[in-house]
C-alpha cells in the first residue's frame, strides 16, 4: 500500500474532497484532525503532559481540554506553541502509523492521509508517495472560513496567514484539486486524480520491497536458530 497526503489551506475543502474519495471511491481516509482530538482525550499520555506543562487553567470543568483557551495561548506564544507541538505531534504520528499498518493489512492499494499541515510540520512527508493540495482562491477561502466558523474578517485572515501560503503548497504537491467551482466540478477533478492514483504501481514496488526485506530476515532467523540449536 502506498500513502497519499491530502492537504491545502484552512477551509479550502480538504474534508469535502476526503469525503468524496471515501464515499464515492471507497478509499480509506486517515484524518489527522480526528486523531489530534483523540490523542488528547482524558487519560491519554498527551493529556497528562499538557496538564503538567500548561496547568489546570487550560481545562474545562468537565476535565476536557479548553481548546479555545489553549489556542489563544499558543497563537500568541511561540515557545508554548513548540511545547504543545512537542507533546501532541509524536502522539499523532504514532497513532497515524498504527492506523496505516491496520489499513495496509486490509490489502488496500493506497490510503489517503488528510493532514492540514502536511508541508508545515513535514512529519509525514517522508512516508507519502503522492501529495494532493485542495485549492480555492483567497477570497473564497476567506468567505468560506468566515461563514463556516462564524469569524470576522480579521480573525479569519489571521488563521489563514498563520499557515504556509496556498501558492507555495501548490508548488510542492504532486496534484492540485481545484475546488473553486461547484461540487460537481470538484467531483470531476477527484475522479481524474483517483484514476491517476489507481494507475500507479507504487504499491507493488512497496510490497516487493517488504518481501525482499522479509525473506532474508526470515532465512537469517531460521539459520541463527538452527546454528544455536533452538530449532
Ligand atoms: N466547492 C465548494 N463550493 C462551496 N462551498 C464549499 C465548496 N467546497 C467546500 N465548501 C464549503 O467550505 C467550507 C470549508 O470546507 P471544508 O470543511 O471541506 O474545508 P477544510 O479544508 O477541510 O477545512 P479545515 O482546514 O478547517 O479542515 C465548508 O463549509 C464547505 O461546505
Amino acid at each position: 500500500m502506498f500513502l497519499v497526503g491530502l492537504t491545502g489551506g484552512i477551509a479550502c475543502g480538504k474534508s469535502t474532497v476526503a469525503k468524496i474519495f471515501k464515499e464515492e471511491y471507497g478509499c480509506p481516509v486517515i484524518d489527522a484532525d480526528i486523531i489530534a482530538r483523540q490523542v488528547v482525550e482524558p487519560g491519554k499520555p498527551a493529556y497528562t503532559k499538557i496538564k503538567e506543562v500548561f496547568g489546570d487553567g487550560v481545562f474545562l470543568s468537565t476535565g476536557e481540554i479548553n481548546r479555545e483557551k489553549l489556542g489563544q495561548i499558543i497563537f500568541n506564544d511561540e515557545v508554548k506553541r513548540h511545547q504543545l507541538n512537542a507533546i501532541v505531534h509524536p502522539a499523532i504520528k504514532s497513532e497515524m502509523l498504527w492506523q496505516i499498518v491496520c489499513t495496509a493489512l486490509k490489502g488496500h492499494q493506497f490510503a489517503i492521509l488528510d493532514i492540514p499541515l502536511l508541508f508545515e510540520t513535514r512529519q509525514m512527508l517522508p512516508f507519502v508517495s503522492f501529495s494532493i493540495v485542495v485549492y480555492c482562491d483567497e477570497d473564497q477561502q476567506l468567505a468560506r472560513l468566515m461563514q463556516r466558523n462564524d469569524l470576522d474578517e480579521q480573525a479569519a485572515q489571521a488563521r489563514i496567514s498563520s499557515q504556509m501560503s496556498l501558492k507555495k503548497k501548490c508548488e510542492l504537491c504532486t496534484y492540485v484539486i481545484d475546488n473553486t467551482m461547484t461540487l460537481d466540478v470538484t467531483r470531476d477533478h477527484v475522479k481524474q486524480v483517483h484514476q491517476l492514483l489507481q494507475a500507479s504501481n507504487k504499491h507493488l514496488l512497496l510490497r516487493l520491497g517488504v518481501l525482499f526485506l522479509f525473506v532474508p530476515l526470515t532465512l537469517a532467523t531460521v539459520a541463527i536458530c538452527k546454528f544455536t540449536g533452538v530449532l
